[in-house]
């Protein structure tokens, strides 16, 4: 996951490959909850992990349900309709699936048995409307009140003063979220032990009916058949209880899989792009969403449990489509609009201003930033492709689907834009909520011209700080690093362990050029042994001086270091990497000290390892390094000349990491 302040997507072209997506949040969290109500254990498997489910999670334990993950696979052992824990303070982050169905599960459970529970989330959770729920609740006589403003969590749950009763006549409203309908559908059967049905009429229009069908598919799966006529009247028989499964396993998330379908709709390549986790025998309604690319010309095939989807038509068919059945991927398509000749309608989408932002008017703004016109009324949205794309920063507003729409931006060129941009995702830490890996899973299958995946690249001298300076520009950007001292210490390392002279150029190229170094979040791997530690060794450092002068162990080591030139950026530290490895980054910062300063810092650095050292023998090694360095005939280590001179003697790492993001801001189209 990415939790930088911002991720730069380059201008993307095509997609290829096998994308596998992540559990579906809406089944996740529902199997989560009735599991957690039922009695013995239910093996869950594919659950999504997130910040939604890691919610509903929490909860689950603190309401006294065992909780045991083992790798994808999570085991719960329910309460089982008892309250073993009667006073908790749940956290829901801004999980609509986790706030509205604990309310209706504890306000029934703390009716039958007494408690206290406290229900709240992030700020945006208490603007988002509960009251409809609440008053359907509470008319059955469910012990609710609100902590702040009425209508709105932060919600307390207590003990009904006199018991449930008028089950047989409960109202909810149904057109401003469904996910009220689903809460009571889910929490009533635990009503009926004393004999009596649970009957519930939906005053209103009936919105995201397909997430209501979810429901009552889970619900058959745990042993509640709930009688329906329409979508207007349920009933949940008389003492219904809940029976596991035992084992589950939850779908990929059809709402995230429309990024990927849109992605391929756009996306040059004639390779199809197979989704997997997600199919056309899916229960959810945002599988629906493939209607409405084929609609717009995508084409799709599909079977159980996977898509295969490629370009059709392009420039894209616009669309008018009612989307009160796919709330969620609705929000792909107004993206997807920007591709299409013509202008797209979306209705219906109301209950976008209520989620996580007002979607609405995010939408609209955004789409705006990149140059779209865009008309918008209290239910539907309109948009028309720019006449030009500029680059946008795109505000995310903390909604995760913002982010991830968004994202198909980066394909400008496929709707002609030339040239084409890049796209800023500001906060792209908030796809947390449902798709963690979003980003990652697109540049696995995403492909980008060499020229437009961005390179900075940072030389210098030895111990001038640019590993630690490369590695926090990198971290603040989301960029891959590559420590190019390192391939040439680890084809040191090599060499000495072979036992090869260091002046045996041809066995060294040899070496080099068969070299199995994989850099991991888990260290440095040289074939099987993490030689992280080994690499910095004095020794090792000074082969590998020597070593990098012979020009065909560079030449060998060459493409271990091409290779890290990938989606979504680089940053690249050594002796040439503007000069020689990378001639176009597009910024080259060349970083200096003085040599007593670096020879002061490499002391400090070897004493705090417990290294004993001595700074003259230090400072007269540097030296005797640069001069090899800089005269050596191959590649010597000297500024490129439209290098960024840096001389950080004087200056903090934080001061210098702020220099370089300034100066790498600047050539950017976001500056
Ligand atoms: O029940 C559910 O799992 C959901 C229902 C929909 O909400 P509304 O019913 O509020 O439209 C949808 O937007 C949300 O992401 C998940
Ligand atoms: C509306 C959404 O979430 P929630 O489950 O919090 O309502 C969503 O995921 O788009």
């Amino acid at each position: 996951m990415y939790t930088t302040r911002f991720l730069d997507v380059p201008p993307l072209d095509s997609v290829a490959g096998t994308v596998r997506l992540p559990g579906s949040k809406s089944i996740s969290n529902r199997v989560l909850l009735l599991a957690g109500l039922c009695e013995g254990e239910t093996v869950i498997d594919g659950l999504l992990a997130s910040d939604d489910t890691e919610v509903m999670l929490q909860a689950l334990a603190a309401l006294g349900c065992t909780v045991e993950r083992s790798g994808e696979a999570v085991c719960i052992r329910g309460i089982g309709g008892e309250l073993p824990v009667r006073e908790a303070d749940l956290f829901l982050g801004n999980a609509g699936t986790a706030m509205r169905p604990l309310t209706a599960a504890l306000a029934v459970l703390a009716a039958v048995h007494g408690g206290a529970f406290r229900l709240h989330g992030v700020a945006r959770m208490h603007e988002r409307p509960i009251g409809d729920l609440v008053d359907a609740l509470r008319a059955i006589g469910c012990r609710i009140d609100y902590e702040a403003a009425p209508g709105y969590p932060p919600l307390r749950i207590g003990a009904a003063p006199s018991g449930l009763h008028a089950l047989d006549a409960i109202r909810v409203r149904g057109d401003v979220s469904s996910q009220f309908l689903t809460a009571l559908l889910l929490a009533l059967p635990l009503a009926t032990a004393g004999g009596s049905s649970a009957r519930i009429s939906v005053d209103g229009e009936l919105i995201s009916k397909p997430y209501v069908g979810m429901t009552l598919q889970l619900l058959e799966r745990f042993g509640i058949a709930v009688e329906r006529d329409g979508w207007q009247r349920f009933t949940i028989p008389a003492n219904s209880q809940y029976r596991s499964p035992r084992t589950l396993r939850v779908e990929g998330d059809a709402s995230s899989a429309s990024y990927f379908i849109g992605a391929a709709a756009i996306a040059a390549g004639g390779q199809p792009l197979r989704i997997e986790g997600v199919g056309l025998d899916s229960m959810q309604g945002d599988i629906r969403f493939v209607d409405a690319a084929r609609a717009m010309g995508a084409q799709v095939d599909g079977g159980a449990g996977w898509l295969e989807v490629r370009r059709g038509t392009l420039p894209l068919r616009p669309i008018d489509l009612d989307c009160k059945h796919l709330p969620d991927a609705a929000m792909t398509l107004a993206v997807l609009a920007l591709f299409a000749e013509g202008t797209s309608r979306l209705t219906g989408i109301a209950s976008w201003r209520v989620k996580e932002t007002d979607r609405i008017a995010a939408m609209a703004t955004e789409l705006r930033r990149i140059g779209a016109a865009v008309e918008t009324t209290d239910d539907s949205i309109a948009i028309t492709p720019p006449a030009e794309w500029r680059a946008g920063a795109i505000k995310t507003y903390d909604d995760h689907r913002v982010a991830m729409c968004f994202a198909l931006a980066a394909f400008s060129r496929c709707a002609g834009a030339a040239p084409a941009l890049p796209v800023r995702i500001l906060d792209p830490r908030c796809v947390g909520k449902t798709f963690p890996d979003f980003f990652e899973a697109l540049f696995g299958v995403a492909a980008a011209r060499p020229d437009d995946i961005p390179v900075l690249t940072i030389d210098g001298p030895t111990a001038s700080g640019k590993g630690t300076l490369a590695s926090a520009v990198a971290a603040r950007l989301g960029y891959h690093l590559l420590d190019s001292g390192a391939v040439y210490r680890a084809a040191a390392l090599a060499a000495s362990r072979a036992g090869v002279d260091r002046d045996d150029e041809p066995a060294l190229a040899d070496l080099a050029a068969r070299l199995d170094l994989r850099f991991g979040a888990d260290g440095v791997w040289l074939g099987g042994d993490e030689v992280g530690e080994s690499l910095r060794l004095e020794a090792i450092g000074s082969l590998a001086s020597r070593i990098s002068a012979w020009p065909r162990v560079r030449r060998a080591l060459l493409d271990i270091q091409l290779a890290f030139h990938r989606l979504p950026g680089l940053v690249a530290d050594g002796r040439d990497m503007g000069t020689v490895v990378f001639p176009v980054a597009r910024l080259k910062v060349f970083l200096t000290a003085s040599a007593a300063q670096r020879a002061e810092r490499r002391y400090r650095q070897l004493i705090s390892r417990g290294i004993s050292a001595n700074i003259d023998s230090l400072r007269a090694d540097l030296e005797a390094r640069d001069a090899r360095d800089q005269s050596r005939s191959v590649s010597p280590s000297r500024p490129a000349p439209d290098a960024l001179l840096l001389d950080n003697s004087a200056l903090s790492i934080e001061d210098s990491v702020e220099q370089v993001l300034a100066a790498w801001q600047a050539r950017t189209p976001f500056g």
